[in-house]
């Protein structure tokens, strides 16, 4: 397809310029593998709890390899399999065998994340990020998209436009509308001012079918492609497909900060970086990637760590006034150093024996899947 096609298919003007022949960078793209037994040398598995349920995950578990580089994270979600792992592990050996790149900026900025809590929690939860200039607010949670579902998301989206009234708004659904409640929310959702929506419905015709949608009905809500972008396998089916207005990314889902970078830039859209429910180790990455976009018009989801009761990292990476420093060196030199484990905590957190085990399962797994590409 050309760029002229891929606009003729785009009659909503999306800016993406991606073309069929657009290539992103391979797993590892060059870097050696190590061996299992290398990776596993001081490998550790931590439990961290939630303070609130967040997309069905209430401990959220991690593995943390030890690296030439510094400390990395392989973080897969449970029910992943060993393909979409491997890409998880991709980002691990990135992060604790080769480095990041050099970024162009020294501080990314950050938004507030807001589960799908009732609205009287909502200045609870935002407090423990701090000022923020963006807040992002979970909304369609699981059995709760019907209409008392969607009176729910309106008050909590409306309570943080109370709270926050300065800030930039944007609602994450996690594909859990079908295409006439996410219209139907969308129209009253927009009447607190969102500068966009992630991911309202599943699958790219089913993104592309709204944004038409909402753009016909007077409502043009911009449309942030993420399940259809990390979870498919082809990332950039969706800017062809010129079915969203811009892209998530995330570091460890996507294979690394150098994959992400290849995946934006062939996308051709703005990008979002948000984090994948990391410990301040895997957050260390997002911010790698969020410092190095050629372009950042948007905070990211990286605050994440002040959903946690407790983080392996003390103190725990919390945005400082709104955004967290780089710590790979720029220009500049690094604004500070690279998260690394508190031994207490990581002996506090540790999670028992049988996880120890299933996890390192995981990873043979998905190494063997590193190994045959
Ligand atoms: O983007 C943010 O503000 C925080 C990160 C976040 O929302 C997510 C992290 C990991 C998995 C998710 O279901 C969720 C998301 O869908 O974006
Ligand atoms: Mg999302």
């Amino acid at each position: 397809m050309t760029e002229s096609s891929n606009r003729h298919r785009d009659p909503l003007g999306s800016r993406s310029s991606v073309g069929a022949h657009a290539e992103i960078p391979p797993l590892l793209d060059g870097t050696r593998l190590p061996e299992v037994g290398e990776l596993l040398e001081g490998a550790v598995v931590v439990a961290q709890p939630m303070h609130t349920r967040f997309r069905g995950v209430t401990v959220r578990e991690a593995m943390l390899l030890h690296g030439p580089a510094g400390w990395a994270e392989f973080s897969p979600f449970a029910e992943y399999g060993p393909e979409e792992s491997a890409r998880w592990l991709a980002a691990a050996i990135e992060a604790g065998w080769q480095g990041w790149p050099t970024p162009v900026r020294d501080w990314v900025p950050v938004n507030a994340t807001v589960p799908a809590v009732p609205a009287a929690d909502v200045g609870r939860v935002l407090d423990s990020f701090g000022e923020v200039p963006a807040v992002k607010v979970k909304v369609a949670e699981s059995g709760r998209t019907g209409p008392e579902g969607v009176a729910e998301d309106v008050a909590r989206v409306a309570e943080v436009r109370r709270l926050r009234p300065g800030a930039a708004l944007r609602i994450d659904a996690n594909q859990g509308w079908d295409h006439a409640t996410a219209l139907a929310a969308l129209q009253r959702l927009a009447e607190h001012g969102l500068e966009y929506a992630e991911q309202p419905v599943a699958g790219i015709e089913g993104l592309a079918r709204l944004r038409e949608a909402l753009h016909a009905a007077g409502t043009p809500v911009r449309i942030a492609a993420d399940e259809s972008v990390r979870r498919e396998t082809d990332p950039l089916a969706v800017a062809r497909a010129g079915a969203a207005d811009l892209v998530v990314v995330k570091v460890q889902p996507l294979g690394g900060v150098r994959r992400a970078l290849g995946i934006v830039g062939a996308a051709g859209l703005d990008a979002v970086v948000s984090s994948a429910l990391d410990t301040s180790v895997g957050i260390a990455a997002g911010v790698a990637l969020a410092a190095s976009l050629p372009a950042l018009p948007y905070a990211c989801g990286l605050g994440t760590v002040a959903l946690f009761t407790e983080d392996v990292v003390v103190p725990r990476w919390l945005p400082d006034a709104g955004r967290l420093a780089s710590c790979v060196s720029g220009a500049s030199g690094a604004s500070r150093a690279r998260p690394v484990p508190d031994p207490a905590a990581l002996a506090r957190l540790r999670a028992d024996e049988g996880r120890q085990q299933w996890w390192r399962q995981r990873l043979v797994q998905a190494h063997g899947v590193l190994s045959a590409t």
